[in-house]
């Protein structure tokens, strides 16, 4: 049902939201990149019939106006919907989006952001807090072969066995960030070869579910939301993914992370979370039955390019992954402004 109902509505909830945020490419205000996104994806979200609920989006409720976790979204959330959305649209489908995901790539015109989305039955995805997550993504045929609890080096090993190449050969995404100081020497001194990014960790885990983007894993700590996010594109693809909470502040060392060790964790008891140190993997992230992917890229990426304007209009490309169908589709879209920019809106 997702994906024959869905499939097309969010290609274009996420070209919605890379096209508003690529006018704010380059303007040095992260800020209002991200608001643009966030309006422009909630907004054709709404006109989709489907009945849908926020659960990794913009922040709590007090923080966020639009897009905040537990929003209703969808024109069959209205109380009349009965008397215009069929069966099949009133079921709840629970959401996951970073319409905006890498706000200072796009505020400093760097490459890898993009507007992005999952979507599974109600509870299929895994509610994170606002928390940052141990990572570990890698190729299909590493699938539980590599392990988070093991040392970066050890997983390379396997990598290098699993993928019939050299560990040499391997090339890591890690975020550059002073927390990774220890890990990036790691590999390096394991003979892979580490590429830093300062931003975008969802594009760097689902290009190692890819043959020839020549990211073959991600390691290292990034946001919690954002993995969940990553795991739902791994999880469609077959790809591995692994992820386990951060609570203690002194492991992330920069950025927000609560006030203490203490009180995170007593925070994460309050989410129902009773095993703090748990490894996720990707089915149990993206546990539901069928779980859709929606990216556009807003600047060029290893997976998509960006939004280019042309005088009257826009080419985007999408990407829309599907664990029901087990497809990865690219989508080149051309945005006529003149006359059907009218069609576009209403
Ligand atoms: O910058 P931090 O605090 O290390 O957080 C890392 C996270 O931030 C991101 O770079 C996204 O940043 P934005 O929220 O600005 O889009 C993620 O890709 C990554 O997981």
């Amino acid at each position: 049902m997702l994906e024959s109902t869905l499939g097309l509505e969010i290609i274009e909830v996420v070209e919605q939201a890379a096209l508003a945020s690529a006018r704010w490419m380059g303007k040095g205000e992260k800020n209002t990149a991200d608001q643009v996104a966030v309006e422009a994806m909630r907004e054709r979200m709404n006109r989709i019939h489907m009945r849908g609920r926020i659960v990794i989006g913009e922040g709590e409720r007090d923080d966020a106006p639009m897009l905040y976790i537990g929003e209703e979204v969808g024109i069959c959330t209205r109380e009349d919907a009965k008397d215009f959305c069929n069966p099949d649209e009133l079921i709840e489908i629970d959401i996951a989006v970073d319409p905006c995901e890498g706000t200072n790539l796009v505020a400093y015109g760097q490459n890898g952001s993009m507007a992005v989305l999952a979507i599974s039955e109600k509870g299929g995805l895994f509610a994170a807090p606002d928390f940052y997550m141990k990572k570990l993504a890698a190729p299909a045929v590493a699938k539980g072969k590599v392990d988070i609890s093991k040392s970066a080096t050890e997983n390379l090993k396997i990598m290098s066995e699993c993928m019939d190449r050299a560990v040499e050969e391997l090339v890591v995404v890690v975020m550059d960030r002073p927390r990774h100081k220890e890990l990036i020497q790691e590999i390096r001194e394991a003979g892979a070869r580490v590429r830093l990014i300062s931003d975008g960790d969802v594009s760097a885990a689902i290009c190692c579910g890819f043959a020839g983007t020549n990211i073959h894993a991600l390691m290292g700590i990034g946001a919690a939301p954002e993995g969940v996010i990553s795991a739902a594109a791994m999880r469609c693809l077959g790809g591995h993914f692994q992820g386990q909470l951060i609570y203690d502040p002194e492991v992330v060392k920069t950025g927000l992370i609560g006030e203490s060790k203490e009180s995170n964790l007593a925070r994460l008891k309050d989410m129902g979370i009773n095993d703090p140190d748990k490894v996720y993997d990707a089915e149990e992230l993206a546990s539901g039955e069928t779980v859709l992917f929606a990216a556009c890229g807003i600047t060029p990426g290893n997976l998509m390019e960006g939004v280019r304007f042309f005088g009257g209009g826009a080419r985007t490309q999408s990407l829309v992954i599907s664990s029901q169908s087990r497809t990865a589709r690219f989508v080149d879209t051309i945005h006529m402004f003149d006359e059907p920019r009218a069609l576009q809106l209403k």
